[in-house]
């Protein structure tokens, strides 16, 4: 049967709030939400546990071996929870342990591998909204619609200083600046799939934009394009 469904890839760097709007449009639109993210860090919270060398190329293949990762809907926070072998790790996943040491376990060709094969294999079936990195311009090339996400970087700092300080009273914001700054300066220089706007992604600055605003904006695109792709 026919699907007017797309798949939308929201990119950008961190803490502009892809996530966000990803969650608000998958509610909106009844489509499936996939935080790339999540598996990243989720990757790494193995890694720093078990005490996974990840300069050993061994290691970091004998360790995904052992990694599986389930997505799994949770009615009441209408999205989902991120499992890492069974364990819902939503939470220990966003710890500053995990987000300090992200981006190396991110640059890895074996990780990258084994983390965009099941995201391709999520949105065979369209009707998902996906966040990261590379996802229009790797793991979903051919996706509808594309976003890239940026935000001015003392406004990213501050949102996400407060989003930690909710959980981590002693969180300062000169520590989130330097993870922030970090983050992006690997994330956008690595050899393995960096960030970058693909050149069909529309961008999107949403340094003074409301989440209701942000939303809209995106919104008016799907509709633009899941027409297009109904009179395709
Ligand atoms: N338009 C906005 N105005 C203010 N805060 C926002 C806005 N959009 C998102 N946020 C907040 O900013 C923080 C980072 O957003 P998030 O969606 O996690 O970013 P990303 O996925 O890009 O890292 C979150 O605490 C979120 O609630
Ligand atoms: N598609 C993706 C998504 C995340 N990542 C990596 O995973 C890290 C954490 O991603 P995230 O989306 O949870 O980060 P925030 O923007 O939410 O802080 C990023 O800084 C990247 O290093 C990636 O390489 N590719």
């Amino acid at each position: 049967m026919a699907t007017n469904k797309i798949i939308v890839a929201i990119d950008g760097f961190s803490s502009c709030g892809k996530s966000t709007i990803a969650k608000q449009l998958a509610v909106r639109l009844g489509y499936a939400y996939i935080d790339s993210g999540a598996m990243y860090r989720a990757i790494t919270l193995y890694f720093l546990r078990n005490g996974v060398n990840y300069n050993n190329h061994d290691e970091v293949v004998a360790a995904l071996n052992d990694i599986h990762i389930t997505f799994v809907f949770n009615e009441d926070s209408k999205t989902s929870d991120i499992y890492l072998n069974d364990e819902d790790v939503s939470l220990p996943i966003r710890d500053m342990l995990v987000a300090d040491k992200v981006s190396q376990v991110a640059a890895i060709k074996e990780v990258r591998h084994f983390a965009v094969a099941q995201q391709k294999r999520l949105g065979r079936k369209k009707g998902i909204v996906m966040d990261g990195r590379d996802i229009g311009s790797v793991v979903f090339p051919d996706a509808e619609l594309k976003v890239f996400m940026v935000a001015d970087p003392a406004v990213r700092v501050m949102r996400r200083f407060k989003e930690m300080h909710a959980t981590n009273p002693h969180i300062t914001i000169d520590e989130v600046r330097h993870n922030l700054e970090l983050r992006d300066y690997i994330d956008s220089t690595r050899e393995e799939s960096p960030l970058h706007q693909a050149k069909d992604a529309l961008l999107l600055d949403n340094s003074s934009m409301t989440r209701e605003e942000q939303l809209d904006k995106v919104i008016g695109w799907v509709k633009e394009r899941s027409m297009a792709r109904a009179q395709a």
